[in-house]
């Protein structure tokens, strides 16, 4: 469907002044208001032949608000501070403008986090888009709106069509990821299509990961930080990896034992053979956490939600039967993991699974590096006490107990997880990116990084300066 909301009026203001991290001003009423430094997204100025004129653009955020968690602000102005002017642009930049060589897509995933994907499509960026155009851009997007569980890969299956150059502008998190991924394989030379990425989801990963370099607390909020990279962002190749599983090994979701079983309830299920991922492929505690929380009763909880089915499966402590193999970055020969029974294994290509959950700290923005964390079969206290550790930037990778168990942690090339004698099916799942593959008794995953790139990524410019 195409965008056709109107376009914004701005605020006229005047006395617009920086005072260490605030921004004040004056309305036409004489009313003075502020917002903070960390709340301005950018500043987009009239050309240098026209009288001058500047519109702030704000995004104030009250996630307590239910009805109105966002409130974007365009103040006018004549003149604006010094310290702002590095802040201002003319207008979109070519990756946002609609043009025959040119196509911009909106995908909005209705389910993603709490569900505030649509809300933020319609409240914050279909009128910034149109307000920061000279014509009515937004016209020209086309927009996807999810309807289920199938339509961000349905939409993906559609990009093979056009070989012209493309931006998705994608509202989810990092499931809106996998599913691009996984439903758009492009010609070897085609223009591989740009993500721009607003993190709407539970963990955003991948969002995390990428702005590491520019996160600070105090700061600017996550959604600030992406509209900023949206606008003056710049291109880079996003490195992903592929899992290969086992014959017989199907997508699932997971279906609560406790609910009474109807339709709506029951697994769906989908043959699988690889998966490409950007984030981190799984067996044991993490996929059981991802696998059991994604039901509607844990989603209400956001981000909490892990944490609460953490506690439950911590009091299980599962051992996962399973043989691990590892291949060394410079080595040809995998080697056996002395375990039999483990805790956690996890192949990651990022730094964090949520912006305070560190689980890699040696991985940088796009270096592409797979590294493994792994511990065996501990018992649920010492299981706390890392995943603690990982919340304390990422100190989990140096534990070592008195009796020799450790967290092994280490840059990987390739991984081989096979699932043994696990009777019980819900003890056979392995997680890629969020999406859960079950295997077959016997059946397991192979994960090394994948030998071709997908999708662009629009990332900040420091984190270019950050690589390697
Ligand atoms: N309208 C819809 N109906 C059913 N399922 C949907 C709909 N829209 C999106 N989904 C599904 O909801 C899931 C949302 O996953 P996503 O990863 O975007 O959010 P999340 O799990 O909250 O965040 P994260 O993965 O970052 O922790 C995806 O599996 C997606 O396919």
């Amino acid at each position: 469907m195409a965008a056709n909301a109107g376009q914004m009026t701005p605020t006229r203001v005047r006395d617009v002044e920086l005072t260490e991290s605030t921004l004040t001003w004056t309305n036409a009423d004489n009313t003075k208001e502020d917002a903070t430094t960390h709340e301005i997204l950018f500043i987009i100025g009239s050309s240098p032949d026209h009288t001058p004129s500047f519109t702030i653009f704000c995004l104030k955020e009250d996630t307590e608000n239910q009805t109105r968690p966002f409130q974007l602000l365009l103040l006018q102005t004549d003149k604006i501070p010094h310290e702002l002017k590095k802040l201002v642009i003319t207008g979109l930049p070519p990756h946002l403008q609609p043009a025959p060589n040119n196509t911009v897509d909106i995908v909005v995933s209705t389910k993603s986090g709490t569900g505030l994907a649509q809300l933020f499509w319609q409240d914050v960026l279909q009128p910034l888009l149109q307000s920061a155009s000279s014509k009515a851009a937004t016209e020209a997007y086309e927009v996807t709106v999810t309807q289920d569980a199938q339509s961000v890969r349905q939409y993906a299956t559609t990009l093979k069509q056009s070989s012209a150059p493309r931006t998705i502008i994608l509202l989810s998190g990092d499931g809106g990821i996998v599913d691009l991924l996984n439903g758009h394989e492009p010609a070897a030379d085609a223009i591989l299509p740009l993500i721009a990425l607003l993190p709407l989801g539970t963990g955003n990963a991948l969002f995390h990961s990428l702005h590491k370099p520019c996160e600070s607390v105090p700061g600017p909020t996550p959604l600030v930080l992406a509209l900023r990279t949206l606008f003056l962002g710049v291109p880079a190749n996003l490195p992903i990896f592929q899992a290969t599983f086992t014959p017989g090994s199907h997508i699932v979701t997971y279906t609560d034992p406790s609910l009474s079983t109807s339709d709506s309830q029951l697994p769906h299920k989908q043959d699988v053979k690889t998966l490409y991922g950007a984030i981190v492929a799984s067996h044991g505690f993490h996929a059981s956490i991802v696998y059991e929380s994604d039901t509607p009763t844990y989603r209400v909880h956001g981000s909490k939600r892990f944490g609460m089915v953490a506690q439950e499966l911590l009091k299980i402590s599962h051992p996962y039967k399973a043989a691990l193999d590892v291949l060394p970055p410079s080595s040809d020969t995998l080697e056996r993991d002395p375990h039999d029974t483990h805790g956690y294994i996890l192949v990651s290509m990022v730094s964090n699974l949520e912006s305070n959950f560190t689980i890699s700290p040696a991985s940088k923005p796009l270096d592409g590096k797979l590294h493994l964390v792994h511990f065996g079969a501990i018992s649920g206290d010492r299981a706390m006490e890392a995943m603690m550790k990982a919340y304390d930037g990422g100190k989990h990778v140096d534990v070592r107990w008195d009796d020799g168990e450790r967290i092994r942690y280490e840059e990987v090339r390739e991984v081989r997880v096979v699932s043994e004698e696990e009777e019980e099916e819900r003890w056979r799942v392995f997680c890629v990116d969020g999406t859960i593959v079950q295997v077959e008794r016997g059946g397991g995953m192979s994960v090394g990084r994948a030998d071709r790139e997908l999708f662009r990524i629009l990332v900040d410019r420091r984190v270019l300066g950050s690589e390697g």
